[in-house]
């Protein structure tokens, strides 16, 4: 079908921000600028008084965490996930991680992401089905914990998935393998989870020196840091690496990140509330590292929305450099956008141009976070917040429309997250 998004403030991959109109043809951007004749949507958008963006991607979360959002708050990154985490997730069941990935989804819609990449389960085939239904773009990888009886096994549930879902639904869903962590899973362990992601041409999505007691516990146990005896293991030979989190980072670690082309998913809001530390952002994006953005899960940020998380990229690094040109706004915004796409391996995503697959946001401009106009991506970062969103388009397909859910319930979505809740909380 095609689709026509007129007079809409777009941000072009340069930065600028013209007044222009969006053409899209099934699932691409077909065009920007003047609509030629021949051109005919069966659907127009009026974009006046609205700022189109690529929809942002979420390089790094655990969807379904959702339910335990508010559930443990205040805690740093072991006892949180030993005392209160892993409990209450050992009680979910597969209804659970539907019902919170539908959650997910229906935060997602509204905040205007159009592509997440998760880490999770069992039941990873729960979060494809969400992913499904809500229409949305899914890096989905099946969280393996190696320390535990059923390792292996897990191994084969990443496998299984990867063989049930990427590249389905159009090709809106694509497969990862989820090496939780190198404190969770040893040398001997990751070794075969590298075997059978090659095996399958799969990438890897793993968190990687997320706070300093990770660092210290693998010095004491293997006499090196986790980037060094990782790399024996061979995880990074593979088709391509995803490494959440990378706070706590050498010149030898930056020299393997480098080496391997490993993409960095960054989570500020993350990091700042589980006291894990501040990545060292400038100087990864100074380096030609790819870094996106993340939020991780909602029960460590607490929330899925992206814009904050650009709006924390670009003030948590002012702060810690003392350098207000440490990471500017629109570098920010690429962080949440272009550079997702790259980190997820997606290369088409994540710009207006054409070419590249319509995945979508549109921003109300009306309100006084958006008066005057004075710099668009400046009101977009440091001014405005999600709740402008009210359009988005994923793979060609309307999402929502002036805040209007076209896949979603979401007044069953939010009393079913809520009665699972209640069953794994209370
Ligand atoms: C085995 S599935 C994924 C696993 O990861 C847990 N998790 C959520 N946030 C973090 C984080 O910041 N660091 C490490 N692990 C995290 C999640 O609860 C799942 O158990
Ligand atoms: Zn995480």
């Amino acid at each position: 079908m095609k689709m026509l998004i007129k007079n809409v403030t777009a941000v072009l991959p340069d930065g600028s921000t013209p007044v222009t109109n969006i053409m899209i043809d099934k699932n691409k951007i077909a065009g920007i600028g003047e609509v030629p004749e021949d051109f005919r949507p069966a659907k127009v958008i009026d974009g006046t008084n609205h700022l189109a963006i690529p929809g942002f991607v979420n390089a790094h979360t655990h969807a379904s965490m959702t339910l335990l959002r508010s559930y443990a708050d205040d805690m740093a990154l072991m006892d949180w996930l030993n005392k209160e985490i892993w409990p209450a997730e050992a009680k979910m069941n597969d209804e659970d991680i539907y019902w919170g990935a539908m959650l997910a989804m229906l935060e997602m819609v509204r905040t205007g992401t159009t592509t997440y990449a998760d880490m999770y389960g069992p039941w990873m085939e729960r979060v494809a089905e969400a992913t499904i239904d809500a229409g949305l773009r899914g890096v989905l990888s099946r969280g393996i914990i190696g320390v535990a009886p059923d390792g292996e096994q897990k191994i084969q549930e990443n496998a299984d998935l990867f063989r049930q879902f990427n590249g389905a639904a159009d090709g809106r869903l694509k497969v990862m393998f989820g090496p939780h962590a190198p404190y969770t899973c040893p040398p001997k362990f990751l070794e075969k989870v590298a075997a059978a992601a090659q095996d399958l041409g799969a990438e890897i999505h793993i968190h990687m020196h997320e706070t300093m007691d990770e660092i210290n516990g693998s010095l004491k146990e293997y006499g090196e840091r986790p980037f060094t005896w990782v790399e024996k293991t061979g995880l990074f030979d593979g088709k391509g690496t995803l490494a959440a989190h990378c706070v706590h980072l050498d010149d030898s670690d930056f020299a393997i990140l480098k080496k391997h082309n490993i993409r960095v998913a960054h989570n500020p809001g993350s990091n700042m509330k589980l006291a894990s530390g501040v990545a060292p952002v400038p100087r990864l994006l100074q380096e030609g590292i790819v870094t996106a953005l993340g939020t991780d899960g909602t029960s460590s940020n607490n929330n899925l929305d992206m814009l904050e998380e650009v709006n924390l990229a670009a003030m948590l690094h002012k702060v810690n450099e003392a350098d207000p040109l440490a990471v500017p706004a629109f570098t920010a915004l690429q962080m949440g956008t272009e550079f997702g796409g790259k980190a997820v391996g997606i290369e088409d995503i994540g710009r207006l141009e054409k070419g590249y697959k319509a995945d979508i946001t549109l921003l109300n401009m009306q309100g006084p976070a958006w008066c005057p106009r004075n710099n668009p991506v400046s009101l977009l970062v440091y001014s405005a917040n999600a709740s402008s969103v009210d359009t988005v388009i994923v793979d060609g397909n309307v999402l929502m429309e002036k805040n209007e859910l076209k896949t979603l319930d979401e007044e069953r979505i939010l009393f079913e997250a809520q009665r699972c809740a209640d069953r794994i909380t209370k």
